[in-house]
């Protein structure tokens, strides 16, 4: 079997505070030849997010509606509090229309992406350093000091997931390593 150096899917998955959602987010500002996959979660929307631009918000119940109905692609708890899923039909859609597509997700979701779509490429982000990944962590302020010692736990464990993957991108600067990204796909950074 051959296997096409650019797949119509790439996950992009990587540890905690690592820049996963700056870099979907610049994707997303720059490069509207990249169709990035809007995930369905039981989290509540932050201040500036929209309903189907950044997450589809449903409520637990809906959540589970969809994963028993074999909806998802992919889904998992992420950090024990709330649920994330890739919405399969959304990703089959755009892949049918030709688009090049891209799935921002955790190391549970990328495995079972695996399983479910070997055919996918898969890109770890990968930080500078330990001690850079502690700052951006800490820098962030999102999370109390327990919950960042929690994360910063689970991070060990998923950078030791980095040889599960096909390539690994570092995220020393967010525009150079999303022109990477980006060209990976197999899109011309310099058409945005
Ligand atoms: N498995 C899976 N993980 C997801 C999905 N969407 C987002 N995530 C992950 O959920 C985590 C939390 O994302 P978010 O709530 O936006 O918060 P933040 O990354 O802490 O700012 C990140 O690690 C994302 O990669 C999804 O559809 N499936
Ligand atoms: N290339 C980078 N250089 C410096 N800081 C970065 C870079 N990428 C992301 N950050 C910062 O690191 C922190 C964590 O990024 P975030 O996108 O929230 O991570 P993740 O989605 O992987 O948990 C944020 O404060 C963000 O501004």
């Amino acid at each position: 079997m051959t296997v096409s150096p650019h797949p119509a899917v790439t996950v992009l998955a990587g540890p905690t505070a690592v820049g996963k959602g700056t870099i979907s987010t610049y994707i997303r500002d720059n490069y509207p030849q990249v169709w990035l996959s809007v995930s369905a979660t039981t989290r509540n929307p932050r201040p500036g997010e929209a309903d189907g631009v950044h997450y589809f918000f449903v409520g637990p119940e809906k959540f589970g509606e969809l994963v028993q109905d074999g909806e998802m692609l992919e889904w998992a708890i992420v950090h024990g509090q709330n649920s994330y899923g890739t919405i399969r039909s959304k990703v089959e859609e755009a892949v049918a229309a030709g688009k090049r597509v891209l799935l921002e997700i955790d190391l549970q979701g990328a495995r079972q992406v695996k399983e479910n779509l070997p055919e996918a490429k898969f890109v770890f982000l990968a930080p500078p350093s330990w001690d850079e990944l502690v700052r951006r962590l800490v820098g962030r302020g999102t999370e109390a000091p327990e919950e960042q010692q929690r994360r910063l736990e689970t991070a060990k464990l998923e950078l030791a997931a980095e040889s599960e993957f096909d390539v690994t991108i570092v995220n020393d600067d967010i525009s150079r390593a999303s022109d990477e990204l980006v060209t990976l796909m197999g899109l011309t950074p310099n058409d945005r």
